[in-house]
């Protein structure tokens, strides 16, 4: 198996492996382009988007500035914004779906390093997908950590550190993030 598929399966991957490297360049180079294009050009920055993400539905806006480490494994669906300083550390999966709002500041990570330092210290990495699902709000200085699923008609709470699935329906808050209340329609 390769260090490739081992990252997309949640096994250890080598994280120096030379092919990442290699792939890591590519998406570097994007980014730069994306952070270069003029703040008032939001033609070319939709553009852009479009060749960093992996797919995209109607009306994805995202403020600069934005960092990912490949860009191809995040997937969005239609009427996606993100404010100011988003990252997603895709080295996994991330779906969203429809109807996505992110607050400044945003973090959503899929990988993970040993917690055994001398393990750490090999250079290992573990990666889970992260779902979000529709009619979503993540407010400012949010994180999610690999492997959570947010459900459907959800609200995060500014500055929620979410370790846990979130179920539909529901705003969370807190760190780690717990239900605040529900949301009636
Ligand atoms: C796309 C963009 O750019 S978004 C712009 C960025 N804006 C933000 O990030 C703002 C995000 N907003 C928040 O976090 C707000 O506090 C909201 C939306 C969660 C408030 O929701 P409301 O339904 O009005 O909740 P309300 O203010 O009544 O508070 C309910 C309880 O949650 C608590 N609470 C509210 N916000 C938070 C929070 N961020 N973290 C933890 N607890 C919170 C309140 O203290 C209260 O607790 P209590 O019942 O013990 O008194």
């Amino acid at each position: 198996m390769t260090e490739f598929e081992k990252m997309k399966n949640g096994e250890w991957f080598e994280l120096f492996d030379e092919a990442f490297s290699k792939r890591k360049q590519e998406y570097k180079k994007l980014r730069s382009e994306f952070a270069e294009i003029p703040l008032l050009n939001e033609d070319e920055q939709q553009n852009k988007i479009k060749e960093m993400l992996g797919s995209y539905g109607e009306h994805v806006y995202i403020q600069p500035p934005f960092a990912f480490d490949y860009g191809q494994n995040i997937h969005v669906g239609s009427r996606f914004y993100a404010n100011y300083n988003l990252t997603v550390l895709d080295t996994n999966d991330v779906i969203i779906g429809n109807n996505v709002l992110i607050g400044p500041d945003v973090g959503i990570y899929t990988i993970n390093h040993p917690i055994n330092a001398k393990a750490r210290n090999k250079g290992l990495g573990q990666s889970f997908p992260v779902h979000i699902g529709n009619d979503v709000w993540i407010g400012g200085h949010v994180t999610i950590v690999p492997g959570v699923n947010i459900g459907n008609n959800v609200v995060i709470a500014a500055g929620a550190v979410v370790t846990k699935n979130v179920p539909d329906n529901v705003v969370v808050g807190g760190v780690p993030a717990n239900i605040i209340k529900s949301i009636e329609d």
